[in-house]
């Protein structure tokens, strides 16, 4: 029995030898092409029609071997078997993985996309400059030609050359803290002189004055023609205050001005000139405005010297510079 059995399996396998040339040819053949596999499956199933079983591990061999895809359609030559035959066992080993990469690198992909947008955010991240906003200024102020000392500060710090009404000066120097503090010192009667709102009458601007005053020949001083200037005295200049009908006259710096022209020109207004009328208003002008050029302004102005009172005969001076 024994014997029996050994040849039964010697001759068995003598047969599976004498066929495992023909497919294993194929399965080295088809080894080297990767290419198409689906003509090779269906082969062996139309294989597996034909002996009945060929061996089905065999098949899946040369399939996952991705092999040999011409010499089996040759064989059996059925077409419509092997093209539904390959797509079934390549795909579940083969293009699985290649799939499942794929569908990896798209998930990656998105995790990189998540940073893109992040990246695309930052680099859309830097705001456009924006342009500059010019604050308008307040044209009704320059043309109304009011100065306040609080606006006018404003206006010089908005604007390197703010548009000044006829009543401001554009020579002058900006306001500085010590003269902003001066309107408030005590000898200031009137505390809301900083903020008052003075409206020059028109005609009456700094530019006007100048225009007045151009003249070397200009005559402003208030007295008949040909006047020599004067020795005034103290007791002379306490009449001259601008009041029942007389000039303010005021001594700026040892020289005797009679103001009254330039009342309606003054940018601080009238009362605050006047506060110097009658008396000597070089401290009260230096507290308010020391940059101002007084001399230049009032030289048609100038009535005379300040003289002591045992100096002054109220006479005629000959001359003066
Ligand atoms: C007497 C000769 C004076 C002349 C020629 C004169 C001239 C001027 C000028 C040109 C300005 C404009 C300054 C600027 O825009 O920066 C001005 C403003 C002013 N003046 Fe006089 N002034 C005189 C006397 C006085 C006196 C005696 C006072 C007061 C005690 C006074 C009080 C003021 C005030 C409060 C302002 C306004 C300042 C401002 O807006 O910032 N001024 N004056």
């Amino acid at each position: 029995m024994a014997l029996l059995g050994l040849s039964l399996i010697f001759g068995a396998v003598v047969l599976f030898c004498m066929r495992r040339p023909a497919w294993l040819s194929s399965l080295f053949a088809g080894a080297a092409p990767p290419a198409i596999e689906p003509p090779p499956a269906k082969q062996t199933k139309g294989a597996d029609d034909a002996s009945g079983h060929v061996p089905l591990p065999e098949i899946r061999h040369t399939d996952t071997g991705l092999s040999p895809s011409s010499p089996r359609p040759s064989e059996d030559g059925q077409a419509t078997p092997k093209a539904s035959a390959t797509p079934r066992d390549p795909t579940p080993p083969v293009p699985v993985p290649a799939f499942s990469l794929s569908p990896a690198d798209n998930t990656p992909d998105t995790t990189d996309a998540k940073p893109s947008p992040s990246p695309s955010a930052s680099t859309l991240m830097p705001p456009p400059p924006r342009p500059p906003t010019l604050r308008p200024t307040s044209t009704s102020s320059s043309t109304t030609t009011t100065t306040t000392t609080s606006a006018t500060s404003t206006l010089r710090n908005r604007n390197p050359l703010p548009a000044r009404g006829p009543g401001c000066s554009t020579l002058a120097p900006p306001p500085t803290a010590t003269a902003a503090t001066t309107l408030n010192t005590p000898n200031n009667t009137s505390k809301s002189s900083s903020s008052r709102t003075i409206v020059l009458k028109p005609g009456h601007s700094p530019l006007d004055w100048a225009r007045l005053t151009a003249s070397p020949t200009a005559d402003l001083r208030g007295l008949p023609p040909g006047t020599p200037y004067l020795r005034v005295t103290p007791s002379m200049l306490k009449r001259m205050t601008g009041r029942r009908g007389k000039d303010a006259w005021t001594v700026l710096g040892g020289k005797v001005y009679n103001i009254t022209p330039y009342l309606p020109f003054h940018p601080g207004g009238e009362p605050e000139l006047l506060r110097a009328a009658g008396r000597d208003g070089t401290r009260l002008f230096g507290e308010v405005h020391p940059w101002v050029n007084w001399e230049g302004m009032l030289a048609a102005c100038l009535v005379g010297i300040y003289v002591p009172e045992e100096e002054g005969e109220g006479g005629e001076m000959e001359a003066m510079d």
